[in-house]
C-alpha cells in the first residue's frame, strides 16, 4: 500500500509517518525542504524517539519523498497511484497543494476507477473539507461531479506535542508518547484505510472542538503569557504558578461549555484536561514559546482556540469568560519579531488601533461585550 503524505516535518514524520510505517504502508513523503527530501531518499528511513524517561527508538522504514517544487510531475503520479493521501503542511499551506492534487486527481482518474480518501491532519476545524473545497475550485463542472462520488475528504483531528527541534541526525524527531489520531468515518469514500492508531467516529465535531478547545486552547494561553513573562520554554512556563493558573482557568471555561454542548462526563473532562497540563509540563521535551505562538492571527481567528472557546462559553453558560479572554489579550501582545504574523498584529494595532484590530482578526462585533472585555484584559496586562 502507498501512501503519499505532504509535509515531512514534525508530525509528518513523528507521528502520521510513524502510524503509516506500523501499518505496513509505504510513504511517499511530498515536501518543499530539498535536505529533508534528499536525506529521506539517501537512507530510506528514519529515527522516532519517544519523550520519557525510557527514551525508546523506533525506525520508521519504507519512505522516500519528492521535492514538489523541483518535481510535480512525481507527486502527480504518486497521487494517480496512491491508497491513501494525507496532509500535515499547516492550515495556511493547504490552499497552496490544491493544484497539485487536482492534478493527481485528474490523472488518477485516466489510470484507474479505484477510489481514494484524502486527509488532512490539521490543527483547524474542517482541514479536509477545506482542501476538498480548494481542489473543486480548480475543477470544471464534469469533474466535480466525477470526482465527488470517487473521492472522499474526511475530517479529521490530531494530537500528538512534537516540537521543533536540531538533532545531529537530521530526520530524528523526538516526540511525545502520547498520540490521537480521530477520522470521520461517513465521509470516507470506499474502504476504511486499514491504519493501526485512527479511531474511527461517526461525527467529529465533538472530537475536534474538545481537541483543540483543550489542548491547543491551553497551550495557546500558556505560549502568550510564558513570552509575556519571558519564559522559553512550555514546561518552564508551566512552572510558573500564575501561569499554570491563567491555563487552568481556561481549560476550566472552554470544559464548561464543551461538558454542556456534547454531554461529556464531567469527572472525565476534568481528567483530560489535567492529563493535558502534565503533557505540558513533560520535562523531556523542549518545546519553545514561539513555536505554540506562533501564527497569532490565524489563533486569533473566529474559529480558533481563543475566539470560539470565548463566544461559545457566552452563548452556552451565559455570561463573559474571564481567562478565554486574558489569553485573547497575550494573544494581542505577542510581539516576537521572528514571527510574521505577530508583527503584522503589532503593526495593525500601532496603525488602526486596538478596537478595530480585534473587529478585523476575531470577526467579533466592536460593541459586543466580548471585544469590550478583551479590552479591558488588554490594558490590564
Ligand atoms: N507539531 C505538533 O505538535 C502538532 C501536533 C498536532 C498537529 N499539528 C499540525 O500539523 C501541521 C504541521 O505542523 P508541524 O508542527 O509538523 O510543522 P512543520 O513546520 O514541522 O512541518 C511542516 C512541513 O510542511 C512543509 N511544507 C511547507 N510548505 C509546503 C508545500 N507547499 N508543500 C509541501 N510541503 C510543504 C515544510 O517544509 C515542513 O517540512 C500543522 O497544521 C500543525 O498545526 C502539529
Ligand atoms: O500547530 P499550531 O500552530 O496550530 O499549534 C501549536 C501547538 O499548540 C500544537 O502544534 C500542539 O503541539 C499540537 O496540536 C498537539 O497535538
Amino acid at each position: 500500500m502507498l501512501a503519499v503524505h505532504f509535509g515531512a516535518g514534525n508530525i509528518g514524520r513523528g507521528f502520521i509517518g510513524n502510524l503509516l510505517y506500523h501499518s505496513k504502508y509505504e510513504t511517499c513523503f511530498v515536501d518543499v525542504n530539498s535536505e529533508i527530501v534528499n536525506l529521506l531518499n539517501e537512507k530510506n528511513e528514519y529515527r522516532v524517539v519517544l519523550a520519557e524517561p525510557t527514551q525508546e527508538e523506533v525506525t520508521i522504514k519504507n519512505v522516500r519523498a519528492i521535492n514538489s517544487a523541483s518535481n510535480p510531475e512525481q507527486v502527480i503520479a504518486a497521487i494517480a497511484e496512491a491508497d491513501l493521501v494525507t496532509t500535515a503542511i499547516g492550515p495556511n499551506i493547504l490552499p497552496l497543494i490544491a493544484g497539485l492534487i487536482a492534478d493527481g486527481l485528474r490523472k488518477r482518474v485516466e489510470q484507474t476507477d479505484k477510489p481514494l480518501n484524502i486527509i488532512a491532519c490539521e490543527n483547524m476545524i474542517g482541514g479536509s473539507s477545506l482542501l476538498k473545497e480548494k481542489i473543486f475550485e480548480k475543477l470544471t463542472a464534469d469533474e466535480q461531479s466525477q470526482f465527488e462520488g470517487r473521492f472522499g475528504f474526511p475530517d479529521s483531528a490530531v494530537d500528538r506535542i512534537v516540537p521543533n527541534q536540531v538533532n545531529v541526525d537530521k530526520l530524528m524527531v523526538k516526540v511525545e508518547p502520547f498520540y490521537e489520531w480521530v477520522v470521520e468515518e461517513p465521509k470516507i469514500i470506499g474502504e476504511k484505510p486499514p491504519v493501526k492508531g485512527i479511531t474511527y467516529v461517526q461525527e467529529l465535531v465533538p472530537y475536534i472542538e474538545r481537541k483543540l478547545f483543550t489542548v491547543n486552547t491551553g497551550h495557546a494561553l500558556a505560549a502568550y503569557f510564558g513570552y509575556y513573562f519571558g519564559m522559553d520554554t512550555i514546561n518552564h512556563a508551566m512552572e510558573n504558578k500564575q501561569i499554570l493558573e491563567l491555563v487552568e482557568g481556561a481549560l476550566k471555561e472552554s470544559g464548561a461549555f464543551l461538558v454542556e454542548k456534547y454531554g461529556f462526563n464531567e469527572e472525565e473532562h476534568n481528567k483530560y484536561i489535567q492529563k493535558i497540563i502534565g503533557r505540558f509540563s513533560n520535562s523531556y521535551i523542549v518545546d519553545e514559546v514561539t513555536r505554540v505562538a506562533r501564527s497569532p492571527i490565524r489563533k486569533l481567528g473566529p474559529n480558533d482556540r481563543l475566539v470560539s472557546p470565548a463566544r461559545q462559553y457566552q452563548e452556552i453558560v451565559g455570561k463573559n469568560p474571564e481567562y478565554l479572554l486574558k489569553g485573547i489579550a497575550a494573544a494581542l501582545m505577542y510581539g516576537f519579531q521572528g514571527d510574521e504574523e505577530a508583527v503584522q498584529v503589532q503593526a495593525a494595532i500601532n496603525e488602526q488601533g486596538l478596537e478595530t484590530t480585534i473587529e478585523k482578526l476575531t470577526q467579533l462585533d466592536g460593541t459586543s461585550s466580548l471585544v469590550k472585555g478583551i479590552i479591558e484584559q488588554y490594558h490590564q496586562l
